[in-house]
């Protein structure tokens, strides 16, 4: 039974996995709500993006980012190692392309948080397979909040992300969805709410053209 295929692993192979962005403010949740995403929904791979910054406390080399040295990620520019790569707030972030390939050819779908940049340089490249959903704070001053209670960079690193936010939030309206994370519950939801929706999409599943064909010859 064809119905089948929209869940469940038999459905991985029907079709190509999509890109599921989110952008957002530094500090808006966004890292927040893709991991809570992730333990949901195990089959959604995360690209797991390097960045010259420093580690924060807690963060681990291959599951948060591949740190590495400028030089190193200079190379792989040169290289063509990576899918999109920009400097934020002072340091160089990518995603790598290996993973990310290897995870849409199994049909499988992948979660990033990258900023307007890499969101920008991703849907240009491919337009059919990106998703973009930005997320935006309550307020201004929740934002700070949230950067202060995060407890992970000093002052002056807040300050700066704070002075970067609202150049930030000006590309709000090249998204497709828009998702205010002021109960994270809610927000969380509403991720997930996308994220199904966007499974669903007649436009993934073109083996329904199949589906319809035999049904009109019945
Ligand atoms: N809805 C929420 N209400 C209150 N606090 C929240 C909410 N969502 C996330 N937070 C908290 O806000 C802080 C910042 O969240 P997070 O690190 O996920 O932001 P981010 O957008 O990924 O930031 P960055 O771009 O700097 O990586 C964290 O301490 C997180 O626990
Ligand atoms: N264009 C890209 N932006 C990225 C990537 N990985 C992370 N980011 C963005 O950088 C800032 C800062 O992140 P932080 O972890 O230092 O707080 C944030 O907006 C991320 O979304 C990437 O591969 N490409």
């Amino acid at each position: 039974m064809h119905g089948d295929h929209l869940s469940g692993p038999v459905f991985r192979g029907q079709r190509r996995g999509f890109m599921l962005v989110l952008s957002s403010p530094s500090g808006a949740g966004k890292t927040t709500l893709s991991k809570r995403l992730l333990t949901q929904n195990p089959d959604l791979v995360l690209s797991v993006s390097a960045t010259t910054r420093a580690p924060r406390p807690g963060e681990k080399h291959g599951e948060d980012y591949y740190f590495m040295e400028q030089g190193e990620f200079i190379a792989k520019t040169k290289s063509n190692e990576f899918y999109e790569w920009a400097k934020v707030f002072d340091h160089y972030y990518g995603t790598p392309k290996g993973p990310v390939e290897e995870a849409l050819e199994e049909g499988r779908d992948v979660i990033f948080d990258i900023d307007w940049q890499g969101a920008q340089a991703l849907a240009e490249s491919a337009p059919q397979d990106v998703v973009r959903v930005f997320i935006l704070p309550p307020s201004l001053k929740l934002l700070r909040d949230r950067l202060h209670k995060r407890a992970q960079d000093s002052d002056e690193v807040i300050e700066g992300r704070m002075n970067r936010a609202k150049a930030e939030i000006e590309h709000w309206n090249e998204y497709d969805y828009v998702v205010i994370n002021d109960d994270f519950s809610r927000a969380l939801e509403k991720l997930s709410q996308i994220l199904h929706a966007e499974r669903l999409k007649r436009s993934r599943h073109p083996w329904i053209e199949g589906f319809v064909d035999a049904l009109m010859e019945e």
